[in-house]
């Protein structure tokens, strides 16, 4: 059997066939520039691992492992019916969830297409949407007012510090987002009040991380989930650390808290090499950072996710056009438009099996209105490949750091978003990145580490922590710091 990189090879020699010299030279300059060899992505996990404990030390490092106030494993007997939401990057989701035992639940759902303008509107406005788009929900499900106040757990994926379940104060905006009025600040009575203001019966139970909602949720069905993932329009992970190797909750606990016991952590690890010691930055990746709203931050983010997919192509594309190798004599008015080209670009790109590239050139010409040689959409199918790889290959080295820092040998890694749903070949190159980094000699169908399709974190998950706090609560123990 062919392996998957004898087949990559192959596909390459038959792709670059006729190509001309000058855009074959393209073709091997960003070639060198993406791919990332097996020796790297180890010296990038090594020392992934180092900033993973840094940033639970008591100084702290560029990734914030947020303690995420979950101190058990879920039972799979929780019950009851809870409300969640999800403001992700691109979709408000909201969720009833019943919680049926038996490792069973039921969700019933809406999505709400956030504003266009939502990432730069005024705070009131983004929790009036929120709070909006909840009532209508509440009604829709309970026609007849619901007889008490509906626990919601309320899932914010963005880095919010926490020092109890039911706070979340925002760190720093991320995918672009730029409200004013709510960094640094408790975003749950915020939600509070929206919804108090327009007498929705709702209580904010618990405010918590996607990717923590990932972890409990994949782990109430199944008993192998080590870390919950989400690749999406941003990047994170989120396992079960031991209470004893976090230092910077030393004398913060209160005397329930075992020391040998659990608590999830949400690393918000898309804030990797914020220093730049260790990640093949290309101008590229710099130019994307510089331009964002919070240059600095999320090094590692802005190198993988789907917001910053599409952008990347954009970029080298009109940097070429402009030193006349590629559309030449063509209108670049679209092209320099930032973000017209989100990740569905590459991924179309290298979904098309039609001979002349056909999909890739209705995708330039409807997109950017530009007109492609074949030579030029063998490139931009090349490139596409290159960002694709790159972006799989480097996801795993947190997936892997977390592994090596918790010992785990084996373990099932649930991930979620569109890059691991929808990016073609992102599950592959996943999984043969993880074979480079652990030297794996076995069959791919017996790699110890698996990456596996989470179960719905934002909504499910929220549920069942917003299920094990009200247990914890009503046991009279803590869900946050000792007072
Ligand atoms: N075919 C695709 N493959 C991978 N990513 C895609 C595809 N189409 C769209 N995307 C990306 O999906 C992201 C939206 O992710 P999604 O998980 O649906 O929303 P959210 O991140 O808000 O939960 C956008 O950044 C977009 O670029
Ligand atoms: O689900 P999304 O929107 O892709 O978010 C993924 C991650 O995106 C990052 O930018 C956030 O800081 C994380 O909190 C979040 O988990």
């Amino acid at each position: 059997m062919v392996s998957f990189v004898e087949q990559a090879a192959l596909n390459r020699e038959k792709l670059l066939q006729g190509i001309s010299p000058e855009i074959l030279r393209q073709v091997e300059k960003f070639e060198f520039l993406f791919t990332i060899s097996a020796e790297k992505l180890k010296e990038i996990t090594a020392h992934f691992v180092t900033e993973l404990a840094k940033g639970l030390s008591k100084q702290g490092g560029n990734i914030p492992m947020i303690p995420g106030w979950v101190l058990e494993l879920p039972t799979g007997n929780e019950t009851g019916d809870y409300l969640a939401i999800d403001l992700g990057g691109t979709n408000l989701r909201v969720v009833l969830v019943k919680l049926l035992g038996g490792s069973k639940f039921e969700t019933v759902q809406d999505k709400y297409a956030l504003p266009d303008n939502i990432r730069t509107a005024k705070s009131e406005d983004l929790w009036a949407f929120i709070a909006d788009s909840l009532k209508a929900f509440v009604i829709k499900q309970y026609p007849n007012k619901p007889s008490h106040a509906l626990p919601l757990g309320f899932t914010f994926s963005y880095p919010a510090s926490q020092d109890a379940i039911n706070e979340g104060i925002l760190q720093r905006w991320t995918k672009g987002y730029d409200i004013e009025g709510v960094e640094g600040k408790d975003v749950v009575p915020m939600l509070q009040k929206a919804l108090s203001d327009r007498d929705v019966p709702i209580d904010v139970v618990a405010l918590i991380n996607d990717t923590t909602g990932t972890l409990v949720a994949s782990a109430y069905t199944d008993p192998e989930t080590k870390m919950g993932l989400i690749f999406g329009t941003g990047c994170n992970g989120a396992y079960y650390e031991r209470v004893a190797d976090i230092p910077k909750l030393e004398g913060r606990l209160g005397k329930d808290i075992d020391q040998n016991g659990l608590m999830a952590i949400n690393c918000e690890y898309g804030a990797f090499d914020n220093e730049h010691v260790i990640l093949p930055r290309t101008e590229y990746d710099i130019q994307i950072d510089a331009e964002s709203p919070r240059p600095g931050q999320q090094s590692f983010e802005k190198m993988i996710s789907g917001y910053y997919l599409g952008e990347l192509i954009r970029l080298i594309l009109l940097e070429l056009h402009s030193e006349g190798v590629i559309f030449k004599g063509q209108d670049n008015t679209k092209l320099s438009e930032p973000f017209i080209l989100d990740t569905s670009a590459p991924a179309i790109s290298e979904t098309d099996s039609t001979p002349e590239f056909s999909e890739i050139e209705s995708l330039i010409k409807n997109k950017l209105g530009i007109n492609t040689t074949l030579d030029e959409r063998k490139f931009i199918r090349r490139l596409s490949e290159l960002i694709g790889n790159r972006a799989a290959r480097l996801s795993v080295c947190g997936i892997a750091a977390i592994c090596k820092k918790r010992n785990y040998e084996t373990g099932h890694c649930a991930a979620d978003g569109s890059v691991y749903n929808r990016y073609p070949g992102f599950k592959e190159r996943a999984a043969q990145g993880l074979r480079d980094i652990f030297d794996w000699t076995v069959e791919p169908k017996d790699y110890p580490i698996v990456i596996t399709p989470a179960e719905d974190g934002s909504g499910a998950g929220a549920a069942i922590i917003a299920a094990l706090t009200e247990k914890r609560l009503a046991a009279g123990l803590s869900v946050g710091v000792g007072k």
